[in-house]
C-alpha cells in the first residue's frame, strides 16, 4: 500500500521562540537549524518573524546564506504581515524565498482587531501574494484564530478560503492559536475542510494549553490534513505548540498508512540542545525525551524486564538514541540492582547482592538520590564494614561551625558497652570531632594513630546531594592502614571511617602505640 506523506514544519525558531523568556542568538538559529534540517530530515523550518530586530535579520540571514550554499533554501520560510510589502522588503534583505503571511481566519479578529472588512482585507492579502510572486517569493497563508472562526463564523472562513483558492499561493496554514480545540472538533472541522478543497495543501498549527496538542494532530492527520506545525519541547507561546517527539512517535505507532521523513533517532539530540540553547528544562516526566521516562524505578519491572520484556512498550528507549535505565532508591529491588553492575561490569554473590540491596533502600529512605556512578562506593563500603565488629560506636556529637567562633564537638562514644562524653574546640568540625575523640582516650589512657592523609572521593556526574566517599590513612607506631566512609556528606564519611578505625583499634591499644593527636588542641 502506498503511503500518504505528511509534512513536517518545525517552527521552534519562531513560534517556539515566543516561549517567555527564550532568545536565540545568531549561531544558535543556525546551529539549530542545520540539524533540523540535516539530521531530524523535517521538510520545512519557520525560523522567524519578519520586521522584529536587527538580530533577527542577521541570525535569518546566517540560516539563508548557509540554506542557499546546501539547497535547503526553499524549505526555509519566515512569518511576514499585511504591511504593504514592508515584510517583503525585510525577506529580500534576510533572502528567504518563502513566506508564511499572517491574516485573519475569524471575523472577531478581523472586525475587532483590524477594523476592516473581510473585502478590504483580501484585497490587501492579494497585494502581498502578488508582490511576493514578483518578488520571486513563494507564499504560505496563516489564518489566525481560524479555530475559533470555524466555531463561530464559518461562513466568514468559507469565504475567505474561496478567495485563497483562487489565490497564487503554495499552502493554506491552519491555526488553533488559543489551543482550544478538541480532538473531536479538530477531526470534524479539517474533514469538512479538505471535503470541499481537495487539492489544497493544508497545514495544521495546533497549540497545547489543554494538553490535546499530540491529540488534536493526531485528528487532524486522521482528517486528511497534509502538513503539521511542531516544534521541539513542545516549546511556543503560552503553553507551546503540539511536541514533536510525541507527535512523531504517535504517527509511527498508530498510523502506518503515513509516511514522514523525520529520523526518530535524532529526536533525543535535538532536544537536548533546544533545552540547552533556550534554557528551558525538559521536564522530567516528558513523554520520549524527559530524563525519567526510559527509568524503571519499580524492583518488580526490572524483574519483569528479564522476563520476556513483560514492562516493556513499543517506545523503546533505542529507537530516539536512549537507553533504558533502573533507578537506585528505596523501591528497587534485588533486580535493579543487578541490571546497573551489569552494565558496570560487576557480580556480585547473593548473600553481598542482598547487602548492596539493603543499602540502596535505607539510602533512598533518607531521600538521598542514588546514581549508578555511586554503586561501586556503596559496594566498597557495605563489603568493607563486614571486617569491622561493632565493639566501638559512635553514638550521638553536635559539631558546630559558626562565624566569628572556633568550630566545636562534643561527641558520645559507646565502647565496649560504656557510654563516654568529650567536648573540644578545633580548627574544622572534623579537627574538633577529632580532638574531643583524642581527650576522650586519653583520660583512658590510650592514644590514637595519627592521621596521615584523607582523600575525598565524589562519584562523577553527580548531584548536590551525591555520595561522597572519604578515604583516611592511619598510623601507629607499626602500621599504617586505610579506612574509608560513604554517606552525602563530608564530615559524617570521615567520621564513619574514623568509627571504623576505632573498631580496628579496640583490643589493640597496648599493642600498637599511637600519637598525641596535635599539640595545639583546646578543650
Ligand atoms: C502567529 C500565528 C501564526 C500562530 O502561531 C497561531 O495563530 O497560533
Amino acid at each position: 500500500m502506498k503511503k500518504r506523506k505528511i509534512e513536517i514544519m518545525d517552527t521552534t525558531l519562531r513560534d517556539g521562540e515566543q516561549t517567555s523568556g527564550v532568545s536565540f542568538s545568531v549561531s544558535e538559529k543556525l546551529t539549530i537549524s542545520q540539524l533540523l534540517l540535516e539530521e531530524l530530515k523535517v521538510d520545512r523550518i519557520e525560523i522567524a518573524s519578519a520586521r522584529v530586530s536587527e538580530g533577527e535579520l542577521e541570525a535569518v540571514k546566517a540560516v539563508t546564506t548557509w540554506a542557499t550554499a546546501n539547497g535547503y533554501l526553499e524549505r526555509v520560510e519566515v512569518l511576514t504581515f499585511v504591511d504593504h510589502g514592508i515584510s517583503i522588503d525585510w525577506m529580500l534583505q534576510a533572502g528567504v524565498k518563502v513566506q508564511n503571511l499572517l491574516t485573519k481566519g475569524s471575523l472577531n479578529h478581523l472586525t475587532h482587531q483590524l477594523k476592516k472588512t473581510p473585502e478590504q482585507h483580501f484585497s490587501e492579502i492579494n497585494q502581498v501574494i502578488e508582490l511576493g510572486v514578483k518578488e520571486g517569493i513563494k507564499t504560505n497563508v496563516y489564518l489566525e484564530d481560524w479555530s475559533n472562526g470555524m466555531r463561530n463564523s464559518p461562513e466568514y472562513v468559507f469565504q475567505y478560503l474561496d478567495f485563497l483558492a483562487t489565490q497564487n499561493i503554495e499552502r493554506i496554514l491552519l491555526p488553533d492559536t488559543l489551543g482550544v480545540l478538541t480532538p473531536h472538533e479538530t477531526f470534524k472541522f479539517l474533514k469538512d475542510i479538505k471535503a470541499k478543497y481537495p487539492q489544497i495543501h493544508f497545514d495544521f498549527h495546533a497549540h497545547n494549553d489543554y494538553d490535546l496538542g499530540t491529540a488534536n494532530a493526531l485528528e487532524a492527520v486522521n482528517a486528511g490534513i497534509d502538513g503539521l506545525h511542531l516544534t521541539v519541547n513542545g516549546m511556543g507561546e503560552r503553553a507551546g505548540n503540539a511536541p514533536m517527539a510525541s507527535v512523531i512517535a504517535v504517527i509511527n505507532d498508530f498510523l502506518p498508512e503515513i509516511e514522514i521523513s523525520l529520523k526518530e533517532c535524532s529526536i533525543y539530540k535535538v532536544s537536548k540542545l533546544v533545552e540547552t540553547f533556550s534554557g528551558v528544562r525538559i521536564p522530567a516526566n516528558k513523554p520520549i525525551v524527559g530524563e525519567n521516562v526510559f527509568t524503571q524505578t519499580a524492583g518488580i519491572h526490572a524483574d519483569g524486564d528479564n522476563k520476556n520484556n513483560l514492562y516493556f512498550n513499543d517506545l523503546l528507549p533505542e529507537r530516539f538514541g536512549r537507553k533504558r535505565s533502573y533507578a537506585l532508591g528505596k523501591t528497587s529491588g534485588k533486580a535493579n540492582i543487578e541490571k546497573n553492575l551489569q552494565e558496570l561490569g560487576l557480580k556480585l554473590n547473593d548473600a553481598d547482592l542482598k547487602k548492596v540491596t539493603q543499602r540502596v533502600i535505607e539510602l533512598g529512605d533518607l531521600k538521598e538520590t542514588v546514581t549508578q556512578d555511586d554503586l561501586p562506593y556503596i559496594i566498597s563500603d557495605v563489603l568493607d564494614s563486614k571486617a569491622y565488629q561493632d565493639k566501638v560506636k559512635v553514638e550521638s556529637y553536635v559539631l558546630s561551625h559558626s562565624k566569628g567562633l572556633r568550630p566545636s564537638a562534643t561527641i558520645a562514644i559507646k565502647i565496649n558497652g560504656e557510654v563516654y562524653e568529650e567536648h573540644a574546640q578545633g580548627d574544622g568540625q572534623f579537627d574538633a570531632f577529632m580532638l574531643a575523640l583524642s581527650f576522650l582516650y586519653k583520660s583512658q589512657g590510650k592514644l590514637l594513630p595519627a592521621l596521615i592523609d584523607y582523600v575525598v572521593h565524589i562519584a562523577p556526574g553527580s548531584s548536590s546531594d551525591a555520595l561522597c566517599e572519604t578515604v583516611i590513612t592511619w598510623q601507629t607506631d607499626k602500621k599504617t592502614f586505610k579506612t574509608r566512609g560513604l554517606d552525602s556528606d563530608q564530615t559524617v564519611c570521615a567520621i564513619k571511617a574514623t568509627e571504623k578505625m576505632l573498631n580496628i583499634m579496640e583490643g589493640q591499644m597496648q599493642e600498637y602505640k599511637g600519637f598525641e593527636y596535635q599539640e595545639s588542641s583546646s578543650k
